[in-house]
């Protein structure tokens, strides 16, 4: 569902949610309030607010939030003039219930999140969205790890709830060109007009972008993108400079580049507690296939065991990790210490 007719593509900014695990979820009601105003002034069509980890993310196991999600999607909903405001859910973290309150406050786009293989997961809470009149998206996360052939097989079971459109969810920032696009055209050859694809990168090997435009050019029509990169790992696709290369392809995104670039610089980048950087942590995050969203867990791990961040994360890539099992970081980080 683009924006409107004239767009060729429907983009999604990431920041307040993929952003909070940056923030480590310390985002404020007014932090949302000025990332919100600049973003829709610039055209955003979707702005994502949740907790990093989606509804229900903030607890002991994922890091506890400022100010509780649902004052920030409130915050949102009052402050957009045109941006339809989106969250996210993994079933199990969150539950039908933090759905039902983000549809009262305002929310009209709900995204649920699964792990690549377990799109099952997911049936009835896309059932419950569209019940509460939501539109609805699907993640199919760590979609590097799988062949297309099973993403698309995973992407009918979320197309035969109710989804409206299924991303590859590039977690790890770990795809690389083709077997992005290979990816999306899987989708979009199993799926037809029963749903949409759409892309969602990170920076883990400095592709985002260049995934994003191969994701268009093989039929994704939903991209998602974090103004200046703020996102989890090395962040997700910079949006300002998405809305530019897509401008000079004669891609419409309805962004404005000259005021998103703005955006980036004046308004969100003073939010953020540093860069999101392509650094030796996040550069092997891409490099072996890990969860962008492990990188403060490691990094604080590799800290109170003295052990090397890069090897715990080489380690997470070997045993396949997934969401949901940062405590095996910690196990890691011990092992890696006695072994010292
Ligand atoms: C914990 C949810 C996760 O951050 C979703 C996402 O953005 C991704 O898998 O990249
Ligand atoms: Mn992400």
């Amino acid at each position: 569902m683009p924006y409107s007719a004239d767009l060729d593509i429907r983009v999604t900014d990431s920041c307040l949610r993929d952003g909070s695990h940056a923030k480590q979820h310390q985002f404020t009601v007014e932090h949302v309030r000025s990332i919100v105003a600049a973003l829709d002034e610039a055209g955003v069509p979707v702005i994502e607010v949740t907790h990093g980890d989606g509804l229900g993310g903030s607890s002991f196991n994922y890091g506890f939030s400022h100010t509780p999600e649902q004052e920030l999607i409130k915050a949102a909903v009052a402050t957009a003039r045109r941006a339809k405001i989106a969250f996210l859910m993994l079933p199990g973290v969150g539950v039908k219930d933090d759905i039902r309150e983000a549809a009262d406050n305002g929310a009209s786009i709900c995204r649920i999140a699964t792990h690549c293989t377990e799109a099952d997961v997911s049936i009835q809470h896309f059932g419950l969205a569209r019940e509460l009149g939501l539109e609805t998206v699907g993640f199919l996360m760590m979609s590097h790890s799988q062949p297309p052939e099973v993403l698309a097989e995973q992407a009918r079971i979320m197309a035969d709830a109710g989804c409206q459109c299924v991303y590859v969810v590039d977690s790890a920032g770990a795809l690389i060109m083709e077997q992005t696009s290979d990816r999306i055209a899987a989708l979009v050859a199993e799926l037809g007009d029963d749903a949409q694809v759409g892309f969602h990168g990170h920076e883990n090997l400095g592709l985002g972008v260049a995934n994003s435009i191969l994701a268009v050019r093989a039929g994704a029509k939903q991209i998602d993108g974090s103004v200046r990169r703020f996102g989890a790992g090395a962040g997700n696709t910079p949006l300002e400079a998405f809305a530019a290369v897509t401008d000079k392809l004669g891609i419409r995104t309805g962004i404005d580049t000259l005021k998103i670039i703005d955006a980036a610089e004046d308004v969100v980048r003073p939010i953020m507690d540093g860069e999101c950087l392509l650094d030796r942590l996040t550069l092997t995050m891409g490099y072996a296939g890990v969860y962008s969203s492990f990188l403060k867990h490691a990094d604080r791990q590799a800290r109170k065991y003295g052990v090397s961040g890069a090897e715990i994360l080489m380690e997470a890539g070997r045993r396949k990790l997934i969401g949901g099992q940062e405590d095996q970081l910690i196990e890691i980080a011990v092992a890696l210490a006695a072994k010292k």
